[in-house]
């Protein structure tokens, strides 16, 4: 478990991580979201022991970063994917680092395979894609096994099959009972990844909460669902209307679009008047649309309809 207690970093004027208090448990994805500038590399550099807090603390097991023994067999970390000398080879720089922390170096070309970068890995790092150097980055953070892994922006410039893959691999690990802390600006990738969210905006924490209730909280009562039937389509919208708060939306082909009330209530009130209904659902609102709406008031650099939206 990693454990946040008023963590707090001002760069001279800047107050880039405010007063942070949150647990990252382990046995789950704990994505990590927040607009540019918002403070989670800040965060994680903190967490890691890269930077030292104003105030607060960060432990990881229960102990500071610097405390830790065998560092890599503790926490693994991929903070900046392109952080590796260009000359050496992938494999080079991995053997460096297991070496340094008494790691023995057959561990190196599994993880190399874990990655997929066996074949590149005597290239010199330098030539290696921006998902290349990724797959690298990965590498070093598994190195030791460890029972704690942060992650910032794992997906950036992998394409599809590997941003698949760190989605497995993630959700591997953490059903594998680890620890995984990881950030991502792509929306759809963490509401297929993550567990449980921590969102900052501005350096504070605007939110701590499972993906479910995330969304859930988000989305207003509404639902889908087709009556094939036109007769009982027009009982059951007239049924539904009479219902304080609910509106009812036809399309051309027949479906019945809710405001208002659940799948579950829809279905109740189908069943009770005789009605056939096909493809019943709740609609959700999607992880981006949650997030940006919680989000609006705290984006630094905001474009557009945001920053618009920013202002109300
Ligand atoms: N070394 C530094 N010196 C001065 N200011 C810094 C430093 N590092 C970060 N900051 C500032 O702290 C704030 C938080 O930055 P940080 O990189 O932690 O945000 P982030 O949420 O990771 O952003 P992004 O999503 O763009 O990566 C920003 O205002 C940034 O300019």
């Amino acid at each position: 478990m990693i454990s946040l207690r008023g963590l707090t970093k001002r760069y001279g004027g800047t107050l880039a991580v405010d007063d942070l208090t949150f647990d990252i448990q382990t046995g789950r994805v704990t994505g990590f979201l927040g607009p540019n500038g918002a403070g989670k590399s800040t965060t994680m550099r903190m967490i890691l022991g890269l930077d030292h807090p104003t105030r607060g603390r960060a432990l990881i097991a229960g102990r500071p970063y610097a405390d830790l023994r065998r560092p890599l067999r503790a926490v693994g970390a991929m903070l900046d994917a392109r952080a590796v000398h260009p000359a050496r080879s992938g494999r080079t720089h991995l053997v460096a680092q297991a070496r340094a922390n008494g790691i023995p170096v057959r561990r190196v070309d599994e993880v190399l395979e874990t990655v997929g970068l066996t074949k590149a890995a005597r290239r010199p790092a330098g030539t290696y894609s921006l998902g290349m150097s990724g797959r690298l980055g990965v590498a070093g953070a598994l190195l030791g096994d460890p029972p704690v892994l942060i992650l910032d922006e794992p997906v950036n410039g992998l394409d599809p099959d590997g941003v698949r893959w760190i989605r497995r691999l993630v959700r591997d690990q953490a059903a594998e009972g680890r620890t995984v802390f990881l950030s991502s600006h792509l929306m759809s990738e963490m509401q297929l990844t993550a567990d449980h969210l921590v969102i900052i905006g501005r350096g504070r924490l605007l939110s701590d909460t499972s993906m479910t209730d995330f969304l859930a909280a988000a989305s207003p009562a509404s639902a889908r669902a087709s009556v094939p039937d036109p007769e009982q389509r027009a009982t059951l919208v007239r049924r539904l209307m009479a219902i304080d708060g609910v509106s009812v939306e036809t399309s051309a082909d027949g479906e019945l679009t809710v405001e208002g009330s659940t799948a579950a209530e829809v279905g109740d009130l189908a069943h009770h008047c005789g009605v056939r209904l096909h493809g019943l659902s709740d609609i959700r609102v999607s992880l981006e649309q949650a997030y940006m709406d919680l989000t609006a008031r705290s984006v630094e650099y905001a474009t557009g309809g945001t920053a618009e939206r920013g202002r109300q």
